[in-house]
């Protein structure tokens, strides 16, 4: 134990002071036999180490903690300056302890996970005060001499290097910060090569590899079409498994519907080996969390198994409350008087309640509208309040005035607004009232109820990774769930896998911004992309990607193809639909002037000369009522026995794929293709402030739909059309593509030909 004295003028003055130093701390004796002892303060406590300067009295010496200063005076003036030396090496001995394992640690995470912003985060919350404490005293000098003193760690570093990291993390640059990551990802990709290598039929591309062990907090994969996405869910919760970064019970995989949930099940099953790792869709998750707060499975409505009687019941409340309520027949007549208002063919003409036929055709169609914008409602009080208490909500109109509130043009729509509003409310209330006296829950009570409990705690996330299969069709509601169950587990993060060119359901309440502002929503991303398609050839690529860029705000992206070919993918097909024999017309327009008949024919003798293996076609149309129904199937799959051929809607199609597909219904006009909304104005001003925000591009939407259809095909397009009557998009092919070898215009006949 070395110890300063007093100085003369200390003694003089009564302030006899021993400060005593070894390699545990600093202790002080006021009075040299007193029992007035300031205990030993060990050197960690010091923020850094003592300050010695020279008073006129003495010298003095100053240190201080977290919550003290110190200061003492009047030390012998020949305090040696050796004292000060031994005082920094005590100091820096039992400090750089601190560091070592900081830095350790710091090693350890960057080596052994990808390196989250959360986590750059906590490591520069951390070594910002060691910062502090090490560089407001050192300068170059004090480091060298230091640098003898300090111990390599583990990590084989000089005091110097080490304080140079530390810097280096507290002020971690961008290039930095990209080189850790590369570094981390090279590293599993050697180890973990076998199993990317095997996990899927095929290995795995480089950036699907990438894409299964990028890991920050939120993580958005940008796919093309037929990219192999499911691949990516599947290997990733694979790779998740191996590496023992989770177990299954803390792998959360969401789909988009049951079906999907129910093929990735299967592929996770055969490729994985594990029956544990359950992919769920957003409905039977929302199920299970209710169950475990509740501790009971709750009860479903039948409106929640069956839109049908969900909708007749609506109606039927409806119908009710027209015989019963003089009001709300009134609120009927008004609302038909707005909709001639905005309509120039009824030429502003008002009606009157005596003359007003309340079993007309329009008044059921209003009553099927409303029962829509039921759940439309529902879900955009998602968040905001239980769904028990909805009907409250409803009564004090405190949802409505905000939706008013919000919507774009609130000035204009109020009025529009207030009165569909008055039209749904007591609808609203009847129908949440039968669901509460039940004790029922509904499809969007699945959602509502699930995110309250999420967000007010009463359910414990144990899911650290939450992976969203068709992130471009998910909805707010579903969206506000994922973020509430990721901000419920410290150690989550979410992985989003989507196609902004392929979504298709803001109707039903998706909201493409979602993914085009994914970062804006849910924070710091690291954005990945699938770029190669191994479903469809070049010239099927270059005029479904031609086509979808033409919308400015879709994502830019170049999807390239595996399979090159030279031959036009794309064969447009100019065939009249009219006039037709009687016997014909009951027929799909496309079967009665035998162009269906022509394009299978001409698959059958292409096929038989090229495959082997069993062939599939998709007929495809916009509306389900385009398509033959399933007895002219049957006869279609009996006349060519080579081809397997089956009917999809374009909704329905998504996430599939064929050989062929041969797109139909590519009319103009009602029920056409791009579909044109047929609503009455008042209650689509309120579907429309319901759902998303409207896109900009006009038939947006739309537009991706078609881009799915060409997109499901793997060897060729067959489109259908009527050239008098056809699609605009059909119209829009044939001027972009007059020229170029994408698309084949009306070459059915040579190939057919060339066959024989
Ligand atoms: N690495 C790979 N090598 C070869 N083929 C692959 C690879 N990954 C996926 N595929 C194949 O590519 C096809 C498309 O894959 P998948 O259905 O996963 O695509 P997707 O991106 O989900 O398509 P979509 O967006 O159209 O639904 C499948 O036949 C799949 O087996």
């Amino acid at each position: 134990m070395k110890a300063i004295a007093s100085s003369f003028f200390g003694r003089l003055f009564g302030a006899a002071t021993v400060i005593k130093v070894n390699n545990v701390g600093i202790s002080i004796d006021l009075d040299r036999g007193s029992d007035q002892r300031l205990n030993i303060i060990q050197w960690t406590a010091l923020i850094e180490p003592p300050r010695f300067s020279l008073g006129f009295l003495g010298q003095i010496i100053a240190f201080k903690t977290a919550d003290n200063e110190y200061c003492f005076s009047m030390l012998a003036y020949n305090t040696p300056r050796q004292q000060q030396g031994d005082c920094e090496r005590f100091w820096v001995e039992a400090n750089i302890e601190r560091v070592n394992k900081l830095l350790t640690t710091i090693n350890k995470i960057t080596t052994h996970r990808y390196l989250r912003q959360s986590t750059i985060e906590q490591i520069q919350r951390a070594v910002k005060p060691e910062c502090k404490r090490w560089f407001s005293w050192l300068n170059a000098k004090k480091l060298s001499r230091l640098n003898r003193l300090s111990q390599l760690s583990e990590l084989g570093l000089s005091l110097t290097e080490k304080l140079q990291l530390l810097s280096t993390y507290q002020q971690w640059s961008e290039q930095g910060i990209a080189e850790c990551r590369e570094r981390y990802i090279n590293q599993q990709l050697q180890t973990y090569k076998t199993f990317f290598d095997q996990v899927e039929s095929n290995p795995l591309t480089l950036n699907q590899r990438r894409a299964c062990i990028i890991d920050n907090d939120n993580n958005l994969l940008l796919a093309g079409a037929g990219t192999g996405k499911t691949s990516v869910m599947v290997g990733r919760a694979g790779y998740l498994l191996n590496s023992s970064q989770a177990q299954s019970h803390e792998i959360l995989l969401l789909a988009y519907g049951r079906q999907a949930a129910e093929e990735m099940d299967e592929r996770i099953k055969n490729k994985l080996s594990t029956p544990k790792v359950k992919a769920s869709t957003f409905h039977s998750l929302g199920l299970n969390i209710i169950a475990q707060v509740e501790g009971k499975q709750p009860k479903l409505s039948i409106f929640a198994q069956n839109e049908q009687a969900k909708i007749q019941w609506i109606v039927t409340y409806f119908e009710k409350l027209i015989t019963e309520q003089a009001t709300y027949r009134a609120l009927i007549v008004e609302y038909f008087s707005l909709a001639h208002q905005s309509n120039p063919i009824y030429n502003g003409d008002t009606l009157e309640q005596s003359e007003f036929d309340f079993k007309s055709n329009q008044v059921k169609a209003l009553g099927k509208k409303l029962a829509n914008l039921v759940g439309l409602y529902k879900a955009a009080c998602a968040g905001s309040n239980s769904a028990n208490s909805l009907a409250s909500t409803v009564n004090n109109n405190g949802i409505t005035a905000q939706i008013i509130a919000n919507s774009t043009d609130a000035t204009q729509n109020s009025k529009v607004l207030a009165l569909s509003f008055a039209l749904l409310n007591p609808i609203l209330i009847a129908y949440q009232h039968q669901l509460t006296a039940h004790d029922e829950i509904d499809f969007e009570d699945m959602i509502n109820n699930a995110l309250t409990y999420v967000q007010t705690g009463q359910f414990q996330s144990p899911w650290r990774y939450i992976m969203v299969d068709e992130f471009q069709d998910i909805s707010a509601p579903r969206a506000r769930l994922v973020k509430a169950l990721r901000d419920n587990n410290q150690d989550c993060s979410v992985f989003a896998v989507g196609d902004d060119w392929q979504a298709i359901y803001r109707f039903s309440g998706a909201d493409i911004n979602l993914t085009t502002n994914f970062a804006d929503y849910f924070g710091a991303t690291t954005q990945s992309v699938l770029d190669v398609t191994f479903r469809f050839n070049n010239h099927i690529g270059q005029v479904a990607t031609d086509f979808i860029s033409k919308n400015p705000a879709q994502i830019k992206k170049t999807i390239h193809s595996l399979k090159q070919v030279n031959e036009p993918a794309v064969s447009l097909l100019n065939r009249s639909h009219g006039p037709l024999q009687a016997s014909k017309k009951m027929m799909v327009a496309e079967m009665a002037n035998g162009a269906i008949d022509e394009v299978l024919t001409a698959i059958s003798v292409k096929v038989a000369k090229e495959e082997t293996k069993p062939v599939t076609v998709y007929l495809l149309a916009r509306f389900w009522f385009l398509l033959p129904d399933n007895t002219a199937l049957k006869t279609l799959n009996n006349q060519y026995p080579a081809l397997t051929i089956s009917c999809q809607s374009f909704h329905a199609s998504k996430g599939k794929e064929a050989d062929y597909v041969i797109v139909i219904g590519l009319k103009k006009g009602a029920y056409g293709f791009p579909a044109e909304k047929t609503a009455p104005v008042p209650l689509e001003t309120l579907t429309e402030v319901l759902l998303a925000p409207k896109e900009t591009f006009a038939h947006a939407e739309e537009r991706r739909l078609f881009y799915v259809a060409l997109t499901r095909a793997k060897d060729k397009v067959y489109i259908i059309a009527d050239m008098n009557a056809a699609s605009p998009f059909v119209n829009e092919l044939v001027d972009e593509h007059s020229t170029g070898n994408s698309i084949e215009f009306n070459e059915l006949e040579r190939i057919v030909i060339d066959g024989n």
